[in-house]
């Protein structure tokens, strides 16, 4: 049968990109999407963003919602000291097993364990193939995470406002933590853009970019939760 999307986005990244270099990996993809496929991997140009506000944030603790092909996990993981623990969930079978050969072929693949063994001296990627609304309510039990710094959304639009208040209410969010949501205007999350932008919890900003390897306007909401 024909392969899917994911599957030839990976062998592109086995034929072109330097194994073990995650810009090399990121690289490859960016220019596969924009050349041959397009896929909804965040990108190059919001993806920029993503890397100021991981920079900026320096979690220790850090979760992606929607792994996909693990571009954004890659673009995530490679500026993270080590220590750091991220959490990637993942529901779909076939995207997390292209994902985890993307994150291995990066290179990240001796900090992809099962977690938190020593903890010391590497970045913990823990690709958990499950729903966020089944796994959210289990991450102090699973991983013995107390709170994320930061949370970057990415997964079905209209789980990312049920699933921030499920974050709340599991009390997973502290005073400062970060929230990154991609594609607010494309394909847009109008409910929860209005959540953040009006609850007096959060203190929000919009950043105006394009939707991946296109023209079209899309961009990136950063929302700060005040406790
Ligand atoms: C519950 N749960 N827990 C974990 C989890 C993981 C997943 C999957 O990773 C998954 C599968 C399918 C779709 C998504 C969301 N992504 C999108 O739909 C998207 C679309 C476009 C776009 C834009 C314009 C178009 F014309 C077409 C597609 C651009 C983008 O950047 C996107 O992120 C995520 C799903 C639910 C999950
Ligand atoms: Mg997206």
């Amino acid at each position: 049968t024909r392969s899917t999307r994911p599957q030839r986005l990976l062998r592109a990244v086995q034929k072109k990109a330097i194994k073990g270099d995650p810009q090399s990996v990121i690289s490859t993809i960016d220019y596969f999407c924009r050349h041959s496929e397009w896929a909804m991997n965040v990108g190059d140009e919001k993806g920029a963003i993503l890397d100021s506000v991981v920079c900026e944030v320096s979690p220790s603790t850090a979760l992606e919602l929607g792994t996909y092909c693990g571009y954004s996990t890659v673009r995530i993981a490679r500026l993270l000291p080590p220590g750091t623990k991220l959490i990637t969930l993942e529901f779909n079978p076939d995207y997390a097993a292209v994902a985890r050969q993307i994150i291995e072929y990066s290179g990240l693949q001796d900090k992809v364990r099962v977690l938190w063994t020593d903890g010391v001296n590497h970045i913990y990627i823990c690709l958990v193939e499950g729903a966020s609304g089944d796994l959210i309510p289990k991450m102090q039990e699973l991983f013995g995470i107390k709170t994320f710094d930061f949370v970057f959304l990415d997964h079905w639009k209209d789980r990312y406002l049920p699933d921030t208040k499920l974050l709340e209410e599991c009390q997973l969010l502290r005073k400062g933590s970060i929230l990154l949501a991609d594609n607010v205007i494309c394909p847009g999350t109008p409910d929860y853009l209005e959540y953040v932008r009006n609850s007096p919890r959060y203190e929000s900003k919009y950043f105006k970019s394009h939707l991946e390897y296109t023209k079209v306007e899309d961009g990136l909401e950063k929302s700060v939760f005040l406790g």
